[in-house]
């Protein structure tokens, strides 16, 4: 039974391949990612669980875990995957957004939601610690460890309005259709700029996170060393000084 859309976790294979393509795509500059029908998704199919996760092949129990580790990496680049993206990754979430669902969200760049929302890191109430990604991502994100620890460890739900004050979202919609046209238009402000700059953003921001500050300068530097000789510096530049759009600037493909 595949339902409300479960369905988008058990595709870890078409994730990675869209987001891999996405990668590579130059005419590509920025992804916005949405749910279709009643919620933004439900999930793991719980239904599968039995079949995926519970019914590991394996002779003997270093089989068996060898086996279930296997299987943990490729749900887990299912998300990482969409961090590695050197696109921005905007997503808008409507209706509940469960499970793998935070996992996912939290590997995004940008989270928009709407007034109807709601988060839960709902893994402790099927008995697992959650394990692609939101443990390692979601207190990141946001800034109260003691916050994130209550969401994992109760699973209680979190709605539109705290998940703005704490961090999770930057921006809540009345509805899906207001969510929608916002993310598009957010989506048009990154795409006009320099994708040699907005790329670069977000590969060192991410580094950067991940770093000492001492670290990420140096990186930063190093990444700048080549970006700086770039056109779009004089393109971008001149825009400004004419107080131009960055939309008036036609960028090279990237
Ligand atoms: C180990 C691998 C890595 C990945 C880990 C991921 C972990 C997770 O994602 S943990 C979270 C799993 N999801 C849930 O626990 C969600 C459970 N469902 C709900 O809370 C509610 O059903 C929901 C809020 C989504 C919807 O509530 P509503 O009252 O609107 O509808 P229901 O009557 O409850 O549900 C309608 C039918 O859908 C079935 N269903 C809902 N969610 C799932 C799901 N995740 N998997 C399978 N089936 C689901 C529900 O049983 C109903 O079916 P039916 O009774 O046949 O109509």
């Amino acid at each position: 039974m595949k339902v409300m859309n479960s369905e988008l976790l058990s595709s870890c294979s078409e994730m990675v391949d869209c987001f891999n393509e996405i990668a590579m795509n130059s005419d590509c500059r920025v992804v916005v990612l949405s749910g279709a029908g009643k919620f933004f998704t439900a999930g793991i199919d719980l239904t599968d669980v039995a079949s995926d996760v519970l019914s590991p092949e394996g002779d003997d129990a270093a089989r068996i875990s060898w086996n279930i580790r296997k299987k943990l990496f490729k749900f887990q680049e299912a998300f990482s995957v969409i961090e590695r993206c050197p696109k921005p990754v905007v997503v808008a979430i409507h209706g509940a957004c469960i499970g793998g669902g935070v996992d996912l969200i939290s590997a995004c760049d940008i989270r928009m939601c709407t007034q109807d929302a709601w988060f839960q890191v709902k893994e402790v109430d099927i008995g697992l610690a959650a394990d692609v990604g939101t443990l390692q991502r979601l207190p990141k994100v946001i800034g109260s460890r003691s916050l994130v620890n209550e969401l994992a460890l109760t699973a209680r739900k979190m709605f539109a309005d705290e998940a703005k004050s704490s961090g999770l979202v930057s921006r809540v919609f009345a509805d899906k259709e207001a969510m929608m046209a916002g993310a598009l238009e957010m989506a048009g402000e990154i795409a006009a700029r320099s994708p040699v700059a907005v790329q670069g953003t977000k590969i060192n921001l991410i580094y950067s996170r991940d770093h000492s500050v001492t670290e990420g300068l140096d990186y930063m530097a190093t990444w700048n060393m080549s970006m700086l000789q770039t056109q779009d510096v004089m393109k971008s530049a001149q825009a400004a000084m004419e107080k131009k759009s960055p939309k008036s600037v036609v960028f090279s493909k990237f």
